[in-house]
């Protein structure tokens, strides 16, 4: 462990962000209603050029006038190449009630388009003398992105979560694809005539949750096309909680519950992580470092994966309070 401790994420649940286009307000309710921890109201590229303005005034009025009760409530601004962004933040800074907690930046490069949003923000709410400060999240979804992904983490005190964005991923790493996320037909090994998938996300992956965890920020995988795929999705979304994520998005609300499901450790897991850490109690009572639990070692750091475990659990049980 280095001198300075990892610091802790915020604490809350982001196992699912539910997207829905700001230009389908007929959708915010059903939003509101679903089992979705984070709901991310769009301006970007869900929502057609033409329709930016009434999507922007359609989310601004949702805000206030929905019941989005215990969610995180995230609105993705257009991105910092565009004449939009600006007006989506300071509009929503301005005109929208204190309820919006989060705005989702999308194609950060660099730690600088931080910088800008972060001033524009705090501007605007001295301005408006808001109270609540607004946190960000952002997308990783360029090759600039995931080349400066540590100190687009470390870039601001807002900065609560970090997405893998793998359709404009995709394409600005000029991969082979016009798939959103999961298994790629062509990405495989061969050995003596079988074929063996490997995961192109994997890298990208793995960068994110790195400079997340360095920087105390939750690390969440993006969406998955193929809503019609549940079985892609779950494989897919079991990768990346294995790997450290705490999330995935949803495109449509089939993938929900899904998400939901993979990203809360079953009661089996809860079980035997308690029972580590009594085994690690236990041994350190007698003075030692490590234990034998069912047959295996557990040890000091085995106390830290069990609590991984166990906090996502309370956070769970508190949340239904
Ligand atoms: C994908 C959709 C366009 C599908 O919409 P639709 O055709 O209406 O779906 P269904 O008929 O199957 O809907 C069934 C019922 O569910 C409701 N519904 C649909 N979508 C949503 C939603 N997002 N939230 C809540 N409820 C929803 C329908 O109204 C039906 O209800 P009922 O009639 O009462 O049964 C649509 O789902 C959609 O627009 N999804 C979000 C798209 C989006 O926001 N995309 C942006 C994020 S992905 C991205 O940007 C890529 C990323 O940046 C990257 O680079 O990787
Ligand atoms: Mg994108």
């Amino acid at each position: 462990m280095s001198f300075r401790l990892q610091p802790s994420p915020p604490a809350r649940l982001n196992r699912c962000q539910l997207f829905g286009p700001g230009s389908r307000p007929a959708l915010f309710e059903k939003m509101a209603a679903s089992a979705a921890d984070v709901v991310n109201l769009d301006l970007e590229d869900s929502v057609a050029p033409d329709d930016k303005e009434q999507a922007r005034k359609n989310i601004i009025q949702a805000i206030g006038d929905v019941d989005w009760g215990t969610k995180t409530l995230s609105v993705r601004i257009n991105g910092l190449d565009t004449p939009w962004w600006y007006r989506d933040v300071v509009d929503l800074i301005e005109q929208a009630s204190d309820r919006l907690d989060q705005i989702m930046i999308p194609k950060v490069g660099n730690a600088m388009d931080l910088y800008a949003v972060d001033a524009l923000v705090t501007a605007a709410e001295k301005a408006r003398g808001r109270t609540k400060p607004i946190a960000f999240e952002v997308i990783i979804e360029s090759a600039a992105g995931i080349s400066h992904v540590e100190e687009i983490a470390a870039a601001t005190p807002r900065l609560q979560a970090m997405s893998l964005g793998a359709a404009d991923f995709a394409a600005s790493m000029g991969m082979a694809t016009t798939g959103i996320g999961g298994t790629q037909e062509n990405y495989y090994m061969a050995h003596q005539g079988q074929k063996y998938w490997a995961d192109p996300w994997h890298w990208a992956q793995a960068a994110i949750v790195a400079a997340c965890r360095t920087h105390g920020v939750l690390p969440v995988d993006g969406p998955f096309g193929d809503f019609s795929d549940a079985e892609g999705f779950r494989a897919q979304a079991l990768r990346s909680a294995t790997l450290g994520m705490v999330g995935k998005w949803a495109i449509h609300p089939s993938q929900v519950a899904l998400a939901n499901e993979i990203f809360s450790p079953g009661e089996k897991a809860v079980t035997e992580a308690r029972e580590i850490l009594s085994a690690m109690e236990e041994a350190q009572r007698s003075g030692a470092g490590a234990a034998v639990y069912k047959g295996r070692l557990v040890d000091i750091a085995s106390i830290r994966q069990a609590q991984v475990i166990v906090r996502q659990a309370e956070l769970i049980r508190d949340s239904a309070k």
